[in-house]
């Protein structure tokens, strides 16, 4: 069997044009979201997804704005840029862009974020109403990677309604999120959240109909773990030295001889990662809709 590989590209671009879509009817209301990200320090791999975000918004004629401060930026710096997007009247939704630098906590400030502009949907409030929300009828953002392997399957046509689904790693941006979105009423998986304490990765990966791996150990999912037919999403990246071309190679957390077993892989890149860039943006369009009523 040969996986049919599943193009990120492809799904966002339909999500793309149907957020256009409401971007120009916010428009006609005089309605016009915007956009912040808050990014510290310099981490290559955090630059080229925050470039990705803010090329994404100027395609759907979303304005955006960005904070970068150094990485040596201080706690008050980063509440301060917190702050400042809090208060900014014109500013739909804003991300802080994650890992932050050692030394900083993460959490407390993802906490400093007025939750109505929490476009990532990490704020605890939000995440409280995820937990909250097993029938879905919540209206608060959601993360936006777990948010776009789901869409990512819906779309592709992969059956989830009683399927068993290995989530490996517990991650507060992909895999705890991700449990509970699967378990929502309507998606309705059944979800084993494996982690580095898991005792038989390999059977409990084997027995998934559905895989998702969000680990950052390139080549971690092997092809003998995965039962023949299933589908294999791959979320974990890791950037490997930059290359002659001036790029640097990108390795996911699922080795190359999945594609040999599995009847759909998500592959990295061009899979879950550009999900994530266009499931931010539909979170910031929702809250700007949301403005309006
Ligand atoms: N505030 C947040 N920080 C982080 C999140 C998040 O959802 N919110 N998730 C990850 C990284 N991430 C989002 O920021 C992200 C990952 C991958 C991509 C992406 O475009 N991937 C491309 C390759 C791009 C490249 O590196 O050249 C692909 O897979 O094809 C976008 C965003 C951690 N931080």
């Amino acid at each position: 069997m040969t996986a049919q590989i599943l193009s990120g590209k492809a799904i966002a671009a339909e999500i793309k044009a149907e957020l256009k879509d409401r971007v120009d009817a916010l428009g006609g209301l005089g309605v016009h979201p915007k956009m912040a990200t808050l990014q510290v320090g310099d981490d290559p791999a955090s630059v080229a997804y925050v470039n990705g975000k803010h090329r994404d918004a100027e395609e759907l004629g979303i304005e955006s704005v960005r904070v970068d401060l150094p990485s040596g930026a201080s706690t008050a710096d980063v509440r301060k840029a917190i702050e400042d997007f809090n208060s900014a009247r014109d500013i739909t939704g804003f991300i802080i862009q994650l890992p932050l630098p050692v030394g900083h906590n993460e959490e407390a400030m993802l906490e400093l974020m007025d939750p109505g502009k929490d476009a990532d949907g990490l704020h605890p409030f939000n995440l409280g109403k995820l937990v909250l929300g097993v029938s879905g009828q919540l209206e608060t953002p959601l993360p936006a990677t777990p948010h776009g392997v789901v869409q990512m399957a819906q779309r592709s046509g992969i059956e989830l309604a009683g399927k068993h689904v290995a989530v490996v790693g517990r991650g507060l941006t992909v895999g705890r999120p991700l449990g509970l979105l699967l378990t929502r009423r309507g998606v309705d998986a059944t979800v084993v959240l494996a982690h580095s304490q898991t005792r038989d990765l390999v059977a409990t990966v084997r027995e998934a109909d559905v895989v998702v791996a969000a680990t950052g150990r390139p080549g971690l999912v092997t092809a003998d773990m995965v039962k023949p037919g299933a589908a294999v999403f791959d979320v974990g990246i890791t950037r490997g030295p930059v290359g002659p071309n001036g790029k640097a190679k990108l390795v996911g957390d699922v080795d190359p001889g999945v594609a040999e077993v599995a009847g759909y892989l998500s592959p990295v890149p061009g899979g879950v990662g550009l999900m994530t860039r266009v499931m931010l943006l539909h979170n910031i369009v929702t809250a700007a809709e949301r403005s309006t009523r």
